[in-house]
């Protein structure tokens, strides 16, 4: 997503009951990891079901620019042939991850301890995030980042010649930096320790681990304790990518709002590092069941079935639960909206240094809406009107955020009234079949403002 060009409004009508099946595309997380993975090992990697959304197609260039030879076999099967720890090259022009937070964090953790120059820029939402959470632990391992003020894109990361290990506690709850460090880590000789104090998605560790790399992870007073040794080689996979929880959350969420609506979604990583909006849908008293419980490539996997649910309550979501439905509580304040009673998320500061400021994008669309919105620094709260009782009518910015777009388009499918975005084109950074997959359940989505 460049943000360039003309910007596309999009209007949801209030719709009747959504009916069928959602195969949503695959995790967003998983999808990413998986090509670096791929282009960090020895041989030729597999994936299959990628998330082909332009935030892994940033990601899919950026390897080629590194040396790897990534392949689209069509269909969401891709190959990668891997130059091996150690093996990056140094790119011959710009790194641009478009919009995607998860790939550049990720890919300067795992050119930092080459001997490499890498310069990343993004689009508009990501030259304003924070990097200095990832530039500060990568420069322990002896990487030197030179950006912009306050560790902002675009920035050039000069790798370290001779890297060190490094012992390094996350300050702040996140996957992205944690994964920073252990591919930093990946590259260095010794032995890395990562402590993170609240657990966040483990998706790397998961992988490392099905790479070969020696890796252990340990439950203490501390926080997770996680543990790698530097130099491993990393063999190729074949890796079947499950349905993106934080995609589902979208279907899901509409069929709870839209009267008389009865939708299957099959096939969802329940990884309990991902799943706690489906947690707190359940206590709310949403009627969401998991169907055919199963393992699949050693992820828990259901089928999720959401049906209409008029009787939904408020609650007070746990701060220790933000981290794992992080990308979750846009959607999570509309469906709020439509219950009975006050909606509480604390500990949710991480949401204002997202695509956008999360809690300001949805509190001010919610407003915009009908619905009372409060909020702190890191803490927001929605009262709800009760099913059916949600005016809607407003255009709300989007503001370069996929979330923020497609949490407004769920509200207009229950709303009294239609509501817009004024860009609908963020959505494909995660979701490039939204419009569509929603479509065939029933809902309207429109391009143009109502
Ligand atoms: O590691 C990942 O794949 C992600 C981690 C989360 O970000 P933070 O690490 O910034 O919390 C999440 O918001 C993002 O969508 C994906
Ligand atoms: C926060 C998100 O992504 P990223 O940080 O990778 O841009 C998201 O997808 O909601």
């Amino acid at each position: 997503m460049s943000g360039h060009g003309t910007p596309i409004p999009m209007t949801s009508r209030p719709c009747g009951p959504l009916k069928g099946s959602a195969h949503v595309p695959g995790d967003k997380s998983i999808s990413h990891r998986s090509l670096i993975l791929g282009a960090l090992s020895v041989g030729t990697t597999r994936v299959t079901g990628l998330l082909e959304g332009d935030d892994v197609l940033d990601t899919a260039r950026a390897m080629r620019a590194f040396g790897a030879t990534v392949t689209d076999h069509g269909d969401g099967n891709w190959s990668v042939q891997g130059v091996g720890v150690g093996g990056f090259a140094e790119p011959e022009n710009v790194i641009d991850c478009g919009n995607s937070g998860t790939g550049v964090r990720l890919i300067m953790g795992a050119m930092a301890t080459s001997p490499i120059t890498a310069t990343f820029t993004g689009d508009a939402s990501l030259n304003g995030r924070p990097m200095g959470r990832v530039t500060d632990p990568l420069a322990l391992f002896g990487a030197r980042a030179t950006g912009r003020a306050g560790g902002r894109l675009p920035m050039t990361i000069e790798g370290a010649r001779d890297p060190l290990p490094v012992h390094y506690t996350v300050p702040v709850p996140s996957a992205q930096v944690k994964s920073a460090v252990l591919l930093a880590a990946l590259n260095a000789p010794g032995e890395t320790v990562v402590i993170e104090k609240e657990a966040t998605r483990d998706h790397t560790e998961r992988m490392l681990a099905g790479f070969g790399a020696e890796i252990e992870v340990e439950d203490t007073d501390e926080g997770r304790v996680i543990t790698l040794q530097g130099q491993p080689e990393l063999t190729a996979q074949d890796i079947v990518v499950p349905r993106d929880p934080s995609s589902a959350a979208f279907p899901v969420c509409a069929a709870l709002i839209v009267p008389g609506s009865d939708v299957l979604v099959p096939g969802i990583g329940l990884n309990p590092t991902r799943a706690g909006l489906f947690t707190t849908l359940r206590e709310m008293g949403a009627d969401l069941t998991y169907e055919n419980e199963r393992i699949e490539g050693g992820e828990p996997v259901a089928d999720l079935r959401a049906r209409y649910s008029p009787d939904m309550q408020g609650i007070a979501v746990p701060p220790d639960r933000a981290a794992s439905m992080i990308d979750e509580y846009p959607v999570l304040s509309v469906v709020a909206s439509f219950a009975t009673g006050v909606t509480d998320m604390q500990g949710v500061k991480e949401l204002r240094v997202k695509e956008s400021d999360r809690i300001d994008a949805m509190a001010q669309g919610l407003r915009a809406c009908g619905v009372d919105v409060a909020e702190g620094d890191d803490w927001w709260q929605v009262t709800g009107l009760g099913a059916g009782n949600v005016p809607g009518g407003a255009t709300v910015a989007s503001r370069l955020d996929h979330r923020i777009a497609m949490a407004f388009m769920v509200m207009g499918m229950a709303a009294q009234k239609p509501v817009s975005v004024d860009d609908g084109r963020p959505i494909t950074t995660s979701f490039p079949i939204f419009e569509p997959l929603m479509a065939e359940l029933g809902a309207q989505l429109v391009r143009s403002n109502a």
